[in-house]
């Protein structure tokens, strides 16, 4: 069967505005820089560019189809297709291309503000110990056994998309978690995929802009778009919007987790937080409606990872993992990037992706409740974006934290000194102390130097990232290395 009457079969609808759509296809492309000879060609309208004004040259450069979504001159020896929006088609036609391997695996999608990362990969660990072989997709790349690559973006392109499902399947994967990002959502690299289980972790105001969402009401409805293509939504009854997504769901079954006591089918009893020698992290309880309580070790700090590792478990649970698994899964999961301990004494280094003012909120008062002699942060802000976060970042720095040390972020195409200053700004108006190193890496060295027993460095903005971007350039930097060389520098070899 061709590729458009495989697609038809799983609801791909259009209107044939020239030519013959029984054609043979070699490629399915939607970037005119990636053409192939014989290939169907996706038009769309992008932030930057609508690359339905490459139709004229497209016949030429041997485009068999074009799908269009809106009007456009109609150049002679080429089919021309209209659907009612070519991201839904590209989507829809992906999976056909690929032999629709989303059906062949347990899909499971995470979305959130925050937290996606996390749990996704706190699902791999789980499923994995389970023995069942898990591929990821998200923030961090794509990671399919041994194999990884990164990604553009945290929900890919649905080209992309169904391109790993189907290396997935290949490689023996039995299941598939993914981040879902409310963009990934809104621009359809999801489109037409039912997931099995769907899981909300909370939202608040961000993404809000130009090329992101219009209004927070905006950004609410996309997230709850997943909770419209998902059998079973699993949501935290601790946010204060899931009562809102639940009443717009069409899922055949809702459960719902809390850590807060609140009334839900998956909660964590008696969590408490553990710092012993080689374990600093989260101990609970974990209740469900089918199994007696299990006792969970979570191997990594934060009071939000009780959350992460709830939705986890529960999800987990739901698609059969035992208790050994359940119980052990995450005792020593690492996420990189995310709550990464650098190192565990006489003072504690934590590397954290916290990248706007409610996460770095989280972030230090969960450390705040390890009982720290003093809570130092070290961040920047990026250059080139929006200002608000280095105002509220600021804020939360002085309120927050015995000292901010203010540094570089990917100062991008801005002075460092510039960035600095608006940080500093709203540190003043909070009376908090601060200092400023302008280099990243020395500020990271300052911190370690000047520890105390007892104190906890949070190193935070950068997370997993690699680079540090500065105007236009991208230098390697990846703030866990800086810190590991800052302790060598200081103990010796075997501190780092
Ligand atoms: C603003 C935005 O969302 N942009 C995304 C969008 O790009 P675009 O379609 O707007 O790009 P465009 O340059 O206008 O091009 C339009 C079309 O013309 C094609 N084209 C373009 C140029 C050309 O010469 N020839 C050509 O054919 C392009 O391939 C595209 O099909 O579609 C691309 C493919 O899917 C994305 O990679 C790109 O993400 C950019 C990199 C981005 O930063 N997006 C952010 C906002 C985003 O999506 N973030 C979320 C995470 C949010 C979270 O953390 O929760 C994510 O999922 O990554
Ligand atoms: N459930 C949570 N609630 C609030 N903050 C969280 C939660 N989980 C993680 N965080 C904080 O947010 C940061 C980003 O976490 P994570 O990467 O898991 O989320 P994400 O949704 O993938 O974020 P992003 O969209 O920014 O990549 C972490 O480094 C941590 O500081």
């Amino acid at each position: 069967m061709k590729l458009i009457q495989r697609a038809e079969t799983k609801g791909f609808r259009y209107e044939l505005i020239q030519g013959s759509a029984d054609k043979e296809i070699t490629a399915l492309c939607y970037d005119s820089r990636e053409l192939r000879e014989g290939c169907l060609f996706v038009c769309m309208r992008g932030a930057n560019f609508d690359s339905h004004s490459l139709l004229p040259s497209l016949a030429a450069a041997g485009v068999q189809i074009a799908v269009t979504d809106h009007d456009c001159a109609l150049p002679e020896g080429l089919t021309v297709l209209r659907v009612a929006d070519s991201r839904e088609a590209l989507s829809q036609l992906s999976a056909a291309w690929f032999g629709f391997p989303a059906e062949k695996l347990t899909t499971i999608a995470v979305t959130g503000t925050k937290g996606k990362t996390s749990t996704t990969h706190m699902i791999r660990e789980i499923l994995e110990r389970a023995g069942r072989k898990t591929g990821l997709i998200g923030t961090n790349g794509i990671t399919i056994g041994d194999c990884h690559r990164e990604t553009k973006n945290t929900t890919p392109e649905s080209y992309h998309l169904h391109e790993a499902f189907a290396e997935m399947v290949e490689a023996g994967c039995s299941c598939a978690v993914m981040e879902v990002s409310s963009q990934g959502l809104m621009l359809h690299r999801t489109g037409g995929i039912c997931f099995d289980y769907g899981i909300f972790m909370n939202i608040s105001p961000d993404h809000i802009g130009p090329n992101e969402h219009a209004s927070f009401e905006e950004y609410l409805h996309w997230k709850a778009a997943l909770f419209r293509q998902c059998r079973v939504g699993l949501l935290n009854a601790d946010d204060a919007h899931t009562e809102e997504i639940i009443g717009n769901a069409s899922c055949e079954k809702i459960w719902r987790f809390s850590t807060e006591h609140r009334p839900a089918d998956f909660s964590a009893a008696g969590l408490r937080y553990a710092a012993e020698e080689g374990f600093v992290g989260l101990c609970f309880d974990f209740l469900s409606p089918e199994r007696e309580a299990l006792p969970v070790r979570v191997g990594i700090p934060g009071r939000f990872n009780a959350d992460n590792a709830l939705a986890a478990l529960a999800v987990c649970s739901l698609i059969g993992a035992g208790r050994e698994a359940l119980s052990t899964g995450l005792q020593s999961v690492r996420i990189n990037g995310r709550m990464e301990i650098a190192n565990a004494a006489p003072f504690t280094v934590i590397v954290d992706y916290a990248h706007n003012a409610v996460s770095m909120e989280a972030l230090l008062d969960t450390l705040r409740e390890y009982g720290p002699r003093r809570l130092v942060v070290v961040f920047g802000c990026g250059g080139n974006r929006a200002k608000e976060r280095r105002y509220s970042m600021g804020e939360i720095g002085g309120r927050k934290a015995d000292l901010s040390i203010i540094t570089a972020d990917n100062s991008r195409f801005e002075r460092v000194e510039d960035i600095i200053a608006d940080i500093r700004g709203s540190i003043e108006k909070t009376g908090g102390a601060y200092l400023e190193i302008p280099d990243r890496r020395e500020a990271i060295f300052y911190a370690v130097e000047h520890a105390e027993p007892g104190d906890m460095i949070a190193v935070i903005g950068k997370g997993h990232e690699d680079y540090q971007e500065i105007e236009g350039v991208r230098h390697h930097f990846v703030d866990r290395e800086v810190v590991d060389e800052a302790l060598k520098r200081r103990y010796g070899e075997k501190k780092s």
